[in-house]
Parts: C-alpha cells; sequence; structure tokens
C-alpha cells in the first residue's frame, strides 16, 4: 500500500491545513504514544520540536541510530515521559450496562465470577477523543516499516490492543500486514465474481492466524513473569496451531511452553512445530475438545498461563486481521467476510475489529460476517439452523479440515454474537466439498490449507443461492499455510481418500527416461 499518500490524502480531507498525528500540538488530543509511532522515521531532533516539519514521507532523511543500538533500544529512546490515556480491562462477555464486575489486565483471570467468559473493554471514551480519520492517517503511517513495535500489524494498532504494555515487554514478530490477494481468476472462472479477495493471514510466521493472538498474549505473559507474578510456564491445547504459534513466541522471549495435542490428529509439520521449537509436547490419547478440557483443568492447579482463545486477549491481537482488511480497502467496507471456524474465538475478533471502527468512526459500517465449518464438526452450523434455540456440541468426526475438527467450543457465546450482530450467516462443507474447493482454488495459483477450503465452499454455495451477488466484493479469510496441509493435498492428487472422487486431482504422469516416450506423453497432453 502506499501509505504515504494514503496518509497526506486522509490528512487533507481532516484539515485544510494538515499536520500529521504525532505533530498535534493540543495536549488534551495528543496521546504521548503518537509521538513514538513515527519518531525513528525521524532525526530524533527534528521530530519532537519542529512543529512545521512535513508529513513522514517528506521527512527530512533519516540519521541512521548508531551501531550499537537495536530497534528496541531506539524506540526506549524516544519514550514519552508522560503514559497516555488509554486502557483496557477485562469485564464480563456481553455484560449489561450496570455490572460493574471487572479486572486488570495485569490478573490471571479467564472466567467470569459467573463462570462465564471474559472480554477486554477498551476505554472508547478516550479512545474517541479522537476521530475516524485521526485513527486511519496514525495506523496508515505505520504500515511497511521496521519501528518497534509498530513494524508488526498487530502492534501498528497497539493503542486498542493493549494501550498500557511498555514496548520493551512486547514479543514480537513483525506479524500481521498480510496479504489481500485479489483471486482474479478464481473469482472469475468459478463464481463469475470480480471483487472477491483471499485475506492471507496463514501467511505468516508461524504459517497460521495465531501468530496475530499470541504476540499479545506471550507479551502480556512476558510483562506479568517481570511484575513477578507466579507464571512459570504457558500451556495450550490445539489442533496445531495455537500450538506453533505459542512454541515459537515462548521460544523468542526464553518463556517455557507446554502444549497438549491430540495424539495422530494434527499433520506432521504442526507436530514438528512445536518440537522444533523447544515446547514440552504432550501428545494425548484423546481430541482436541479432550486436550481443552486438560489444559483447563491443570491451568486451574499450576502456575501455567492459558494460551488458548479462552483468554481473551488473543483476540485483541486477532481482531487486527479484521482493521487491515479496512485498511487495505482504503478504508472502503467489504459486503462479506468469510472466516472458517473451530474453537469460535476468530468470528469474534472479526466482529470486534470491524465493531470498533465503525464505533470509532473509521467506517459507517460493517461487512455480514459467514462462518463456515466442516459439516464433521458443525455444531454451530447446527446451533444456526435450529434459529439459535438450544447449543448442544458434538463429537467431532475426522476432517481434511483437521484444526477446526473441534465439537465443543469455548466461544460458542462470542460466536452467536459476532453473527447475531453483523446479520451472518453459518455455513458448513462436506469433506468432498471442502477438498474440491481447496483444489479449484489452488488450481488457480494459491496454495490454500483445507479450512480455507471450507470458506470457499461456504462462498460457492451462498453465491449458487445468490446470497451472495456477482458484484459483491468478498473477503474470504485464509486461515492458515497450504504447506502445513501437504498430505491431505498428496491424498487428493494420488485419489487415495476413499469415496472421493478427487474429480480435479492432478497426479504426477511416471514416464521412462527416453525422448520417445517423453515425446508421446507431451504430445497426449498437448491434444487434452
Ligand atoms: C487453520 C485454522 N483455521 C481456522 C481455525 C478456527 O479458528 P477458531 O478456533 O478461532 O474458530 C483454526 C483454529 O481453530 C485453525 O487453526
Ligand atoms: N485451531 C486451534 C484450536 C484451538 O483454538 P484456540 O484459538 O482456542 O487456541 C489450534 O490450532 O490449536
Amino acid at each position: 500500500m502506499a501509505s504515504s499518500s494514503l496518509f497526506r490524502a486522509s490528512l487533507s480531507s481532516l484539515n485544510p491545513n494538515p499536520k500529521p498525528p504525532y505533530l498535534y500540538t493540543a495536549t488534551k488530543h495528543r496521546p504521548s504514544s503518537f509521538i513514538t509511532c513515527t519518531s525513528s522515521t525521524f532525526d530524533s531532533s527534528s521530530s519532537t520540536t519542529n512543529t512545521n516539519s512535513p508529513p513522514v514521507a517528506a521527512a527530512a532523511p533519516k540519521v541512521r541510530r548508531a551501531a550499537d543500538e537495536n530497534i528496541r533500544d531506539e524506540a526506549r529512546r524516544h519514550r514519552p515521559d508522560a503514559a497516555n490515556n488509554f486502557n483496557a480491562k477485562y469485564v464480563p462477555f456481553n455484560a449489561g450496562v450496570d455490572s460493574a464486575e471487572s479486572y486488570p489486565l495485569d490478573e490471571i483471570v479467564y472466567r467470569s465470577r459467573s463462570g462465564g467468559l471474559l472480554d477486554v473493554q477498551h476505554d472508547m471514551d478516550a479512545l474517541g477523543k479522537f476521530d475516524g480519520a485521526y485513527w486511519r492517517s496514525l495506523f496508515d503511517s505505520r504500515v511497511g516499516r521496521t519501528t518497534w513495535p509498530y513494524g508488526s500489524g498487530v502492534w501498528s494498532k497497539k493503542e486498542w490492543v493493549l494501550p498500557e504494555i511498555d514496548d520493551d515487554d512486547i514479543v514480537s514478530a513483525f506479524e500481521g500486514n498480510s496479504n489481500l490477494f485479489w483471486a482474479e481468476r478464481f473469482g472469475k472462472q468459478f463464481l463469475g465474481m470480480n471483487d472477491l479477495w483471499v485475506k492471507h493471514c496463514g501467511i505468516s510466521h508461524t504459517g497460521s492466524f495465531k501468530d496475530l493472538g499470541m504476540t499479545v498474549l506471550v507479551s502480556q505473559v512476558n510483562r506479568l513473569r517481570k511484575l513477578k507474578r507466579p507464571v512459570v510456564g504457558v500451556g495450550c491445547a490445539s489442533t496445531g496451531d495455537t500450538s506453533a504459534a505459542l512454541s515459537a513466541y515462548c521460544a523468542a522471549a526464553g518463556i517455557p511452553s507446554i502444549v497438549f495435542l491430540p495424539a495422530n490428529k494434527i499433520s506432521m509439520a504442526q507436530l514438528v512445530q512445536p518440537i522444533a521449537n523447544g515446547a514440552f509436547v504432550l501428545s494425548i490419547d484423546t481430541d482436541f475438545d479432550g486436550c481443552m478440557k486438560l489444559i483447563r483443568e491443570i491451568t486451574s492447579e499450576l502456575p501455567i498461563y492459558l494460551a488458548n482463545s479462552l483468554n481473551s486477549l488473543r483476540l485483541e491481537g486477532q481482531k487486527t486481521a479484521a482493521i487491515e482488511i479496512l485498511q487495505q480497502f482504503d478504508w472502503e467496507v467489504p459486503d462479506w467476510v468469510i472466516v472458517p471456524g473451530g474453537n469460535l474465538g476468530n468470528i469474534y475478533a472479526f466482529y470486534k475489529g470491524f465493531k470498533m471502527c465503525q464505533d470509532l468512526g473509521l467506517v459507517d459500517r460493517i461487512p455480514r460476517l459467514v462462518c463456515a465449518q466442516a459439516a464433521n464438526a458443525n455444531p454451530l452450523y447446527l446451533y444456526y439452523k435450529s434459529g439459535y434455540k438450544e447449543f448442544n456440541p458434538v463429537r467431532a468426526n475426522s476432517t481434511f479440515a483437521s484444526a477446526i475438527q473441534i465439537g465443543d467450543p469455548v466461544s460458542i457465546d462470542r460466536a452467536v454474537f459476532a453473527l447475531k450482530n453483523s446479520d451472518g450467516i453459518v455455513e458448513e462443507a462436506s469433506e468432498e466439498e471442502l477438498m474440491d474447493a481447496m483444489a479449484q482454488a489452488d488450481s488457480t495459483g494459491m496454495f490454500i490449507c483445507p479450512h480455507t477450503g471450507v470458506a470457499l465452499t461456504a462462498l460457492i454455495k451462498l453465491r449458487k443461492s445468490g446470497v451472495i451477488g456477482a458484484r459483491d466484493r468478498t473477503v474470504v479469510v485464509s486461515t492458515a499455510h497450504g504447506l502445513k496441509f501437504t498430505q491431505s493435498k498428496i491424498d487428493y492428487h494420488s485419489k487415495t481418500i476413499r469415496d472421493m472422487a478427487c474429480r480435479l486431482a492432478n497426479p504426477p504422469v511416471q514416464v521412462k527416461a527416453d525422448f520417445g516416450s517423453v515425446i508421446d506423453v507431451l504430445k497426449d497432453f498437448l491434444r487434452q
């Protein structure tokens, strides 16, 4: 994205005599973090004093930081004296206005007093002192840089994520800022669409969207340990992606990680990730729901911090993918966003990101959300179909979309809230449908995971039924890298899947090593 030109354009619409955010002088409209956000784009001597400085793009050439200084040191040097006014706390999820229950983020708490879910609540009055154009400009100004910690797509929205954390405590791999891919050929050829996009959240540090939430959670753990809170390690149950992200971020920070994996139910690539990153890996003879139950019991007994999305901190990072989509469309709102769902934290995270942008005036509406489930693990779909009358967990059956093989999702209430408030829809995909959709997408140049195949199936069904129109701007969220799931592709293309036609299989042709044989098969191929 050409952030500098965007930056200039949006500022001029805000103010005929524009100044970039960090140069605003009225103290009440000048969060101190705004100063740090761009400080390293300047020579520090000019950044704080010269209020006539031009915007970032035209700033004086940056003076290179001293060779013995790193980007953390540099950020520390630019740290403002005064703390900013933003803050956040845990509150019971969807609590009524009368509820006075809340907890500081430095407390170790995952559930409300009544046993319900928690949510991170931001001080919207403090954030709302700045208008939408102001936030858009600030976020745009941070894209594509290496300034600590704003080079991350998550921490570039720090004021909306964990406003009070010290930059020094942040553990980041500069996650986020993932590609929003225009699916030109897939859209045109299979759906007659010209405005179809795939948000590649899986093209990321550990190959899934979990990095977005894990940078936040592990950063907070880092802070808690510095505050001498009793956290000896961080643990999760996982279908493979949460464990990969947790172990990588913990390894980067030197924090012990413990992962509970359902034996033989995750891909080899996912299994090797926490092993390589030095996590303590338990392979347990149960399914994900069994692992989740165990980790909840263990984390209530031992000083191990819970890293699953039951912990609402995770969703604060994940919601930035929604903000990023809006940003990538130059703050235009897409009509539909389709998200594959398992434990169901992510669909709520997307809702929350979009809703904050609406509530703070960055956009004027939110997209309709679709949650897509594998038919073999579809408790939300069944609940939706019943008109949300009665929720029943299911026993999740084996699915190629193994990371969403979850029958008793912890965030069911969050998901229903997100869907009801976005005029949302739930769809499901059979094994054959999701594998065919994945193969179709791959045949147009993508290399997606089976979960993205589930989301694409939802799109295909909603296009066929006319719910999604040919001209609707639609975003499909791709949640993991296809390279984590190569075995499913090998099975499909070698046609070894029982009861599946694998109609798009493209197996390699065995051919003898002589000119005649090679030319014969090539002639056959070219005749087709
Ligand atoms: C690759 C992938 N896609 C989708 C999901 C579903 O996300 P959520 O559990 O937040 O619904 C998960 C994890 O559950 C995942 O690992
Ligand atoms: N797909 C997830 C399942 C756990 O989800 P979480 O978001 O609650 O951690 C995984 O990769 O483990």
